[in-house]
């Protein structure tokens, strides 16, 4: 009788070739991702999935690792395949690394881990996230260390090392766990003995161009900047004509709480936030210099502003129609975006993007550093490398404030208006003692510009947060560009 071991063989040679294995794991997919928290189409139906690209990363005795690009289409008539001008372009693009097992005799999957079950020849194979299979993570932190590529049907990769001295765990015993919680993408904790842990951060969304997080940090590291964790490696990603980053390798910072947890507990307690969210502007102040200083600024002129604007009269167009709320306001908002146009603007740079508390960690050592420079997740790439006013980090920032006052009610029935507003007057005075006092009525347009933005996330991804930023929207419009920042 065969024992457990010798029963979790995958042995290629009795399989269907890969490819047809992939074909039929991406019916599975298409039910498995939409219940993702990365995924980023949710509220636009039931996605079809075709694999846009495949490469082995690894096949093992008892298990192969295979990185996929997974090509998304929505909507009714939204299917892959012919459509009246030729192929069908897909809606989206998203990496999805799979373990493959023979079940029986295999270890049970982590929680979460499995995708489903095929019916191949040879018997039936476990399909599982491989971001929760420790060999699966084995695999994906191998292709960063030992800078090999990969290559397969429609997919190649290459890894390097952004910092060749650096720490990763080349050749040594390593244990890895995903990372819990609210995230866009997928990272994996890497612990080696002797080294410095590191964060591996699988971007799920593949779009075409450098992924900011890459470029940013990995700008800012070569700076000797303390308020960013540094950037020590990176996969590139190439699926047809689309290039991107797919994995970024940088040091983990362990427990440390991070500037949301810190203000919730503030907040709810009443306790002062001031003397932190001044510190907080002056660190994101340094960060808008450094990054300034290393990728250049073009001036706000007339042009520049009104390519802005009109990006966020889209925004308010688009979220008005897909989130009713945010149709009530749309008019007072519009103005108030409109009386922006005539105001100084400070010159425009690469900005973080997507700045709120969760996106800053409290060092004791080093103090606040922010992570996750990607941009906002519900933006396209080619926009978010543009660019862009530091006024939209301040707001995000505020918003953040806000947000957290916000949580507090809802959950605890505390009323920590009062906190927010310090908070947001502190943090503010933080950021303009080092880059100049902003004019009110842009910065008020970039808060009310992140607030529609949040009320599609929040209708989207939660729809009982939904009354957070709708009571900032409120606020806005109610008081008009003339008093500045909506506190
Ligand atoms: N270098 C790091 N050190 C410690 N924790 C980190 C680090 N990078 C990310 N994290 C944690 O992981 C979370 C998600 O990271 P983030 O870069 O925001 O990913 P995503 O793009 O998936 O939202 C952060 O909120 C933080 O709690
Ligand atoms: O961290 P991500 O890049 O995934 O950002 C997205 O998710 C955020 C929530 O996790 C969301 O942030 C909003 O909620 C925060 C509290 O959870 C709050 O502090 C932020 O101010 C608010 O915008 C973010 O907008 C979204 O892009």
């Amino acid at each position: 009788m065969a024992d457990a071991r010798s029963t979790a063989l995958l042995d290629m040679t009795l399989l269907p070739p890969l490819e047809e294995v992939l074909d039929l794991a991406a019916a599975q997919l298409a039910a498995w991702m939409p219940n993702q928290r990365w995924y980023a189409h949710k509220g636009a139906g039931a996605p079809q999935v075709e694999v846009a690209g495949w490469a082995p990363l690894r096949i093992a005795p008892d298990h192969a690792t295979v990185l996929l690009v997974a090509a998304v289409h929505l909507g009714d008539s939204g299917g892959a395949g012919t459509g009246p001008t030729g192929p069908r372009e897909p809606d989206a693009l998203y990496q999805i690394p799979l373990v493959l097992r023979r079940p029986e005799g295999a270890p049970a999957p982590e929680e979460g881990a499995e995708i489903g079950v095929l019916a191949v020849s040879g018997g039936p194979l476990r399909v599982d996230d491989a971001t929760r299979d420790a060999d699966g993570r084995a695999a994906l932190v191998a292709t960063l260390v030992s800078g090999d590529g990969a290559a397969g049907p429609g997919l190649s990769l290459a890894s390097h090392r952004t910092r060749p001295g650096s720490p990763l765990p080349l050749g040594r015993a390593m244990r890895s766990r995903v990372l819990a919680g609210e995230q866009s993408n997928t990272s994996l904790i890497i612990e080696t003995e002797g080294t410095s842990p590191l964060i591996v951060k699988l971007l799920r969304v593949l779009q075409d161009g450098e992924n900011p997080d890459a470029v940013l940090q990995g700008a800012l590291t070569a700076q000797g900047s303390a308020h960013v964790p540094a950037v020590v490696g990176a996969a590139t990603v190439r699926t047809g004509a689309m290039r991107t980053h797919a994995l970024v390798a940088q040091e983990f910072l362990p427990q440390v709480e991070d500037a949301w947890r810190v203000a919730l507990r503030l907040a709810r307690a009443g306790e002062d936030f001031t003397a932190p969210a001044r510190a907080l502007g002056t660190t994101l102040a340094e960060v808008h210099r450094d990054l300034a200083a290393a990728l250049g600024t073009v001036a706000a002129d007339e042009g520049a502003v009104r390519a802005v604007l009109a990006q966020m009269h889209r925004r308010l167009a688009q979220v008005a129609a897909e989130v009713e709320q945010v149709a009530a306001h749309r008019e007072r908002l519009a103005a108030l975006l409109d009386t922006a146009a005539g105001q100084t603007w400070p010159a425009m740079q690469r900005i973080h993007g997507d700045l709120h508390l969760g996106q800053v960690l409290a060092s004791p050592e080093r103090g606040w550093v922010l992570l996750d420079f990607e941009g906002e997740p519900l933006r396209p790439l080619a926009e978010r490398a543009l660019p862009d006013s530091p006024l939209r980090d301040v707001a995000g920032m505020l918003r953040s404030l806000d947000y957290a006052a916000g949580a507090v009610a809802l959950e605890h029935g505390v009323d920590a208006g009062s906190w927010a507003a310090d908070a947001r007057a502190a943090f503010l005075e933080g950021w303009a003692a080092e880059a100049g006092t902003p004019a009110p009525a842009v910065l008020a347009a970039f808060e009310a510009d992140k607030a529609v933005y949040e009320a599609l996330y929040e209708s989207r991804q939660r729809p009982d947060w939904l009354p957070i930023p709708l009571a900032a929207l409120e606020r806005i419009s109610a008081r008009g560009a003339g008093a500045g920042s909506a506190g």
